[in-house]
C-alpha cells in the first residue's frame, strides 16, 4: 500500500497561487465588460493621490470578493484602499486591481496585477510564492508565473487556455518603453535610452502590464525611472513593481530599483513608490550606476 505524503509548502504553495489565477481569470471577461459605462471619474483619490475611475472601484470591489473569499487567502491589499483587508489566514495578496486607467479615457490596453506574498504585508519580494497579471486587450490574455515557471494564457469564457507554457524571454531583444517625460529624466538615464535607441525598437503603450507584455514577448527593457518631479519614481513597489519583478526572474530576466534586485527592496510602506527597470538582465547589468 502506497503511503500518504502529507503535502509540503511547495505543494501548498502551487494549490493557493492556482486557485487565486483560477479565480482572476473567472472574473476577467466581466471585469472586462464592467468597463463600459464606467470610464469617468468617481469622487475621491487613492492612497497613492491619485484620482480614481469608476472602473477602479468596481475592480477593486469585485476583486475583495472574489479573492478574499477563497480558502487559504488571509488578506486582500490593494492600491485602491488604505488598509489591507483581513480575511482570515492564509497568504497575502496585493492587487492593482485596473492598471494603466489613465488609458481608459484613449481605449488603449489596462489590465490587473496581483502578487501572492507567504507574509503579513507590507512585504520584500523575496516573499512572493507566485505573480500574474491579466491584459485586457483585443483578446483577454494572462500571465501566471510560479517559481521558476511561467505560463501565458488566453482566457475564454473565464476558462484558462494555454498559449505559452515555461517560456523564456528571447536571448536577442528587439523593444523599449520607458515611462515619464524624457526632460525630466535623471542625465545618466537619458544616456542609457539614447543607447537603448540606437539598437532597440520604441514600444511604448503608456500600461505597465501592455509595456512588459511586450518586453516578455519580445525581449527588452521597461522602466519607469525616477523623474525630476517623483525623486521615488512613480509605481508601487507591492502592488505592481514586484510582481512584474517577480514574473521576470521566472522568465529568466531581472528587475532592478536602479540600486539592486527590486525583489531585494525593504517594504517599509504598503504604497511605497519605486523607480523600475525590467527586461533582459544584459539589458538591466547595463543600468549607469549612477541614476
Ligand atoms: O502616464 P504616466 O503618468 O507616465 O504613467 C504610466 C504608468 O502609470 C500607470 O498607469 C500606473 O498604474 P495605475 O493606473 O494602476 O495607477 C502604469 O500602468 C504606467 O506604467
Ligand atoms: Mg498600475
Ligand atoms: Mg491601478
Amino acid at each position: 500500500m502506497s503511503e500518504q505524503l502529507a503535502p509540503t509548502d511547495a505543494d501548498r504553495y502551487d494549490r493557493i497561487v492556482d486557485e487565486v489565477f483560477e479565480t482572476v481569470a473567472d472574473a476577467a471577461p466581466e471585469l472586462r465588460d464592467a468597463i463600459c459605462g464606467r470610464r469617468g471619474e468617481a469622487d475621491g483619490e487613492n492612497p497613492s493621490g491619485d484620482q480614481q475611475l469608476e472602473a477602479d472601484r468596481w475592480f477593486d470591489r469585485l476583486l475583495a470578493d472574489r479573492l478574499g473569499g477563497i480558502d487559504g487567502v488571509g488578506a486582500y491589499a490593494s492600491e485602491e484602499r488604505e488598509d489591507p483587508i483581513d480575511c482570515g489566514s492564509g497568504v497575502s495578496l496585493t492587487v492593482d486591481p485596473l492598471d494603466g486607467s489613465s488609458n481608459l479615457v484613449s481605449n488603449n490596453l489596462v489590465g490587473t496585477i496581483v502578487g501572492v506574498y507567504d507574509a503579513a504585508l507590507p512585504a520584500a519580494g523575496r516573499e512572493m510564492i507566485g505573480a500574474g497579471y491579466v491584459v485586457y486587450g483585443p483578446t483577454i490574455t494572462m500571465i501566471q508565473a510560479r517559481g521558476e515557471t511561467v505560463a501565458e494564457y488566453e482566457i475564454v469564457d473565464g476558462e484558462r487556455r494555454p498559449l505559452r507554457e515555461g517560456f523564456e524571454l528571447p536571448d536577442d531583444p528587439t523593444v523599449f518603453g520607458f515611462g515619464g517625460g524624457d526632460d525630466e529624466w535623471p542625465p545618466a538615464f537619458q544616456r542609457y535610452a539614447d543607447d537603448a535607441r540606437e539598437e532597440l525598437k520604441l514600444r511604448y503603450g503608456g500600461a505597465l502590464v501592455g509595456d512588459v507584455n511586450q518586453v516578455l514577448r519580445y525581449g527588452g527593457v521597461f522602466a519607469y525611472p525616477t523623474l525630476q518631479s517623483r525623486e521615488e519614481g512613480k509605481l508601487r513597489l507591492q502592488f505592481e513593481a514586484n510582481p512584474i519583478a517577480y514574473i521576470a526572474r521566472a522568465a529568466g530576466g531581472a528587475a532592478s530599483d536602479g540600486d539592486r534586485s527590486i525583489l531585494d527592496v525593504p517594504a517599509d510602506r504598503l504604497h511605497k513608490r519605486t523607480p523600475l527597470y525590467v527586461g533582459n538582465e544584459k539589458l538591466i547589468r547595463e543600468l549607469p550606476d549612477d541614476l
